[in-house]
């Protein structure tokens, strides 16, 4: 059974997150979670999380779900990147999303999250999509939503059809031709050590020339901005008067009013370009002059992160094929 469900914005300004309609138990409890290509633990807002720690976020009750079972002795613990994370327990329940229902999904209830998941009031929990090998909880290691629905797909196939300050598409199990342009260009997927892994082919700053490179990054829905080599951004922030690389601000910075060129990168042959709109990514406060960069430096992060400043200019496939690949297209 194929399904299609809403990447909703959490915030009209700007794209920090995107969440997507659920329904979990029985009777069906509705939350609003991040389809997440990063990680790969599906965890939520429940009954279990303290009210110190519950700041307007729907919750899951799994004693109020008749089809809810308490998966006995297991636990998990997650730590993101940015520092951020949360733990708990873990049932299996009844997990529908955009017409596609998995029976027994594990579905981890958080008793701890942290201050940065108390603070984004519309994000009920996250939905990993990242491969199985990455999922945390203990001692048994649990199934994506995506793993366990694939065999019930027309195809085992997710499309990711993200858009600016927009409502966009999860698709589940097929892909749908008229939400891109030309050619898919796929390519291999590095699955370990579980991320959406793959190799641009270059990249061009505005209208200047391309240069070839292997860029290894993951193509990840989880992270708003997107990460690349100091040599990159350094290239690209050079064209833009008044960008700065700010400690104070942790990141490049650049004054509002000047003029981004358009950013470029390679998938095999083809190529996908970012409009500079999209890397105007915020004012640093409400009315500053100060706008933070789309396009960051991953010199920190030790990886690569394709987020979804770069997603979002594209149709991208998620092929969990046998071996899995990336599929990218213009839109
Ligand atoms: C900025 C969030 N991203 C990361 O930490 C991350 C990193 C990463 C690693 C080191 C340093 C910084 C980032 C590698 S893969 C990767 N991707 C993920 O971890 C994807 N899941 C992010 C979930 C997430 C963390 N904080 C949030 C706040 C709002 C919505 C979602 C989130």
């Amino acid at each position: 059974e194929n399904g299609s469900a809403a990447a909703i914005p959490i915030d009209p300004r700007f794209d920090i997150a995107y969440v997507t309609p659920v329904t979990i138990g029985t009777p069906p409890q509705t939350l609003y979670l991040d389809f997440d290509t990063g990680s790969s633990d599906l965890w939520v807002f429940s009954s279990h999380t303290p009210e110190s720690q519950v700041r307007g976020q729907r919750i899951y009750s799994p004693e109020k779900s008749s089809t809810a079972k308490l998966l006995a002795g297991h636990t998990w613990s997650i730590l993101y990147g940015d520092g951020s994370g949360s733990l708990g327990n873990v049932y299996t329940d009844n997990f529908t999303v955009g017409g596609v229902t998995v029976t027994s999904q594990a579905v981890q209830t958080a008793q701890q999250v942290s201050y940065s998941f108390t603070s984004q009031s519309e994000i009920h929990g996250l939905v990993g999509l990242g491969f199985s090998t990455l999922n945390t909880v203990f001692p048994n290691g649990q199934l994506t939503f995506f793993d366990n629905a694939k065999s019930t797909l027309d195809s085992p196939v997710f499309t990711a059809d993200l858009k600016w300050k927009k409502e966009g598409t999860y698709d589940f199990g097929f892909i749908d031709e008229t939400k891109y342009t030309g050619e898919i260009t796929y390519l291999p997927v590095q699955t370990d050590p579980g991320y959406w892994t793959f190799t641009s082919s270059g990249y061009a700053v505005g209208d200047g020339a391309f240069h070839p490179a292997s860029i290894v990054g993951i193509a990840d829905t989880g992270t708003s901005l997107t990460y690349l080599p100091a040599e990159v951004v350094t290239s690209y922030w050079g064209q833009v008067d008044g960008a700065v690389d700010s400690d104070y601000y942790g990141g490049y910075v650049f004054p509002c009013s000047s003029k981004l060129p358009s950013f470029t990168f390679g998938v095999g042959p083809a190529n996908i370009t970012i409009p500079a709109s999209y890397i105007n990514y915020a004012q640093i406060t409400e009315g500053s002059p100060v706008c933070f960069g789309g396009l960051q430096s991953s010199s920190w992060l030790g990886v690569n992160i394709w987020g979804d400043v770069a997603l979002k200019a594209a149709f991208v496939v998620f092929n969990g094929a046998n071996p899995p690949t990336i599929g990218w297209a213009k839109k």
